[in-house]
């Protein structure tokens, strides 16, 4: 938390100073509620460095969609400086490893049978987990971060662990550390106070358990690749590495394609896919939990149209309309990436007609344009008829932008999306969800960090 400087936009007349305090996504409401004071797009002063935030979905799409390519960068701060990989790298290596990474996914199996028959295989092991426990009260936590991790190991390194391997311990918790550091304090003081910092930092670092789990990934990482490197035969690319292989053996004397930026680049994967994904699943459980009418006609609608005897695929999303709905509200509704990822300003520019100077940093409020009361009829509440046209088609909406939008969107939206339905729609054909005996209320309030989650919870997953 650190204290800063509240003024309106355009950011040289600063009509309005005021104090707030700023602390990772849970100030996604707050700077909703402070858009209605300030105007959607205000300026906070981090010290000596402005920073734009957007609130709701005109403002958003202004500066992430119209103008794209001005607001395409991420910032370099003293913490996150000599960057690599995709989520904080910039220029020609960004491009090069995000257009590789994003044709890589999609040749894998993104939307073919290969990538489903994992996650569908990942599905069904979820489902005994649960049938496991008998409908006694259990987290499910430990569980689908399981699955989930295990589809991105077998996108990436071509098979999936056991979860008694001591690597899969490693992937575990190395895949949940950089968003544990991100919510905290210290790279927020890094950015601060760079000098002091970086004195201290060895201490800090060795201290911090987090980002032990972070160097234990990267462990993990380097050695499925030398394992790679060590059967590799260029012709049978099986996955991420094997490719990553091939495109490094051509000789491009510009090409980015080097082993920091694979294990950085497959490293991102893992953070940003893992926690991410398996949160919303938490999410749509807790909400079945909370909306049994809205389980039941779930389930209804599974049962009539695909019933038990097949397995789930991600196209039958166009067949279970009311399916496909809840989770899109379940995504919207939770909005776990609240604050969005800051980016930063390439060159002057403009963002609803107010100019914004290069090298600007701008948050993109993502929780406000979910929660637009213009674009959402019910925005405070669980609505899946959000989705759901009069004769209840399934329908897009522009305002759902829970993967943010423009060039540097999601990269895992396709992965993400497909693991969700078919994982969730697995878990609600076999299984009704509800609350532990005696437990009366259910706690929908975020806890904070870099992406907001469901207090730890209990639920019984009774047999259908
Ligand atoms: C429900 C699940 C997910 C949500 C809500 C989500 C949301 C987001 C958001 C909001 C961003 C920031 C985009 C921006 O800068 O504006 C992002 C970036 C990113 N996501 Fe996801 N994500 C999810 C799952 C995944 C998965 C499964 C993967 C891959 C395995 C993934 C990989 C990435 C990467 C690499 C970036 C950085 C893109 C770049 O900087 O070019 N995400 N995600």
């Amino acid at each position: 938390i650190y204290f800063i400087i509240v003024t309106e936009v355009p950011i040289e007349k600063k009509t309005c100073p005021t104090c707030s305090c700023v602390c990772t996504s849970l100030c996604a409401l707050l700077h909703w509620q402070m858009a209605r004071r300030h105007g959607n797009m205000y300026t906070l002063w981090l010290g000596q460095t402005p920073v734009i935030v957007l609130n709701g979905f005109q403002a958003v799409k202004d500066a992430l969609i119209s103008h794209s390519e001005d607001f395409v960068e991420r910032p370099i701060t003293p913490f996150l400086r000599d960057i690599i990989g995709i989520i904080f790298a910039n220029g020609h290596t960004w491009k090069q490893q995000r257009r590789f990474s994003l044709m890589t996914l999609r040749n894998l199996g993104l939307g073919k049978r290969t990538l489903e028959e994992w996650i569908q295989g990942q599905a069904q092991l979820l489902v005994q987990t649960f049938a496991r426990e008998k409908g006694r009260p259990m987290d499910p936590s430990v569980s689908i971060l399981s699955s989930i991790n295990n589809v991105i190991a077998a996108v990436l390194f071509g098979h999936c662990f056991s979860s008694e391997d001591e690597s899969f311990q490693q992937l575990f918790k190395g895949s949940r550390a950089m968003a544990e550091f991100e919510g905290t304090i210290w790279p927020r003081l890094y950015d601060a106070f760079p000098t002091l910092m970086k004195h201290l930092s060895p201490m800090f670092m060795r201290s911090l358990l987090a980002l032990t789990h972070m160097q234990d990934l990267r462990r993990l990482v380097k050695d499925e690749i030398k394992s790679h490197q060590n059967s590799w035969v260029p012709e049978k690319s099986q996955d991420f590495i094997d490719s990553y292989l091939s495109q490094m053996w051509k000789d491009n004397p510009a090409s980015t394609f080097k082993e920091n930026n694979m294990i950085q680049v497959i490293t991102d994967l893992f953070i940003a896919g893992s926690d991410t994904t398996t949160i919303s699943l938490l999410w749509a459980i807790l909400y079945m939990m909370a909306h049994p009418e809205i389980q039941e006609r779930v389930q209804e609608e599974l049962d009539t149209i695909i019933g038990s005897s097949r397995e789930i695929r991600y196209e039958d999303r166009m067949i279970l309309p009311y399916t496909n709905a809840v989770l899109h509200e379940v995504l919207r509704y939770s909005s776990i990436s609240a604050t969005g990822v800051i980016r930063k300003c390439t060159k002057d520019t403009t963002v609803q007609g107010f100019p914004v100077s290069k090298g600007t940093l701008i948050f993109p409020n993502l929780f406000s344009v979910l929660y637009d009361p213009d674009h959402w009829e019910t925005p405070q509440e669980f609505n899946p008829s959000h989705f759901l046209d009069k004769a209840g088609n399934f329908l897009n909406k522009e305002a759902f932008l829970p993967f943010s939008a423009g060039h540097r969107v999601c990269l895992g939206e396709q992965l993400a999306k497909t693991s969700l339905f078919i994982m969730f729609s697995s878990i609600l054909r076999a299984f009704t969800f509800r609350l532990p005996e005696g437990v009366k209320e259910i706690n929908e309030k975020p806890i904070g960090g870099f992406i907001l989650q469901p207090e730890p919870y209990k639920m019984c997953a009774v047999p259908r």
